[in-house]
């Protein structure tokens, strides 16, 4: 089944499939970090013969890109491809990078063949370019993806306002795109993004299990991007 991100999606982030029945409460799916999971195929085939109800997005991060995949390349992108065949994935994230390199076009045909849908992802650990460029890198994205996102990291509020600006610009023109600030003082661009057209949160069922600085935990983003949205 095929995620779509018409709305607001809030994913709980985990390795650890075994906390969806928790995080049904809140979340509207599972961000499944495959590269922080031991056996993610096998979780994987589990959540679907057993009762997992939420969908999942798969991520398997590679470690230049922030993630824990450090292995060879060529098999997580294999390993993500492998997670299309479950019916409980409904999209997958494939760095631009990996996209931009050429790497990915296997992945890309395969997610379309099944119906999953695909979300470009681009991560800035260092700072916050400027609008101009955040609206390039989106654009980018979005010319192989369903849903691009970029996640910066925020070192002043003009670079949580320059982030917001990007969400807005892109969304107006129709583009589907999420977007956060990571960092302390990037938090609240998590609950406020979605108000200009940020069409995914990522959240920790339990805060100690963040999987990026600055995420409040499930119940607290869930509260907060609800209340806004009011
Ligand atoms: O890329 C993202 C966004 C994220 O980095 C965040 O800042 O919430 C969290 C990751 O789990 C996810 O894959």
């Amino acid at each position: 089944m095929g995620l779509d991100f018409d709305s607001f999606v809030l994913a709980a982030s985990t390795a650890d499939l075994s906390t969806e029945p928790v995080a049904r409460d809140h979340a509207d799916a599972i961000e499944f970090r495959m590269d922080l999971a031991e056996e993610s195929l096998e979780a994987l085939e589990s959540y679907d013969d057993g009762d997992g109800e939420l969908p999942v997005l798969a991520t398997n991060r590679a470690e230049w890109e922030g993630g824990e995949w450090n292995g060879d390349d060529a098999a997580r992108l294999e390993a993500l491809a492998e997670a299309t065949r479950f019916e409980a994935v409904g999209a997958i994230d494939i760095e631009l990078e990996s996209i931009l390199e050429g790497d990915a076009e296997d992945l890309l045909e395969t997610a379309r063949e099944r119906d999953v849908t695909v979300v470009a992802s681009a991560h800035d650990f260092e700072g916050t370019p400027t609008r101009g460029e955040m609206v390039s890198t989106l654009t980018e994205a979005g010319k192989y993806a369903d849903v691009s996102k970029l996640a910066v990291t925020a070192e002043s509020h003009a670079d949580t306002l320059a982030v917001l600006a990007a969400t807005e610009q892109m969304t107006a023109h129709g583009d589907r795109v999420a977007t956060m600030a990571m960092g302390e003082l990037g938090s609240h661009t998590r609950a406020v993004a979605p108000v200009y057209g940020s069409k995914i949160g990522y959240a920790p069922v339990e805060a100690p299990d963040a999987t990026a600085p600055g995420q409040y935990d499930l119940e607290t983003l869930s509260r907060l991007v609800s209340q806004l949205e009011a």
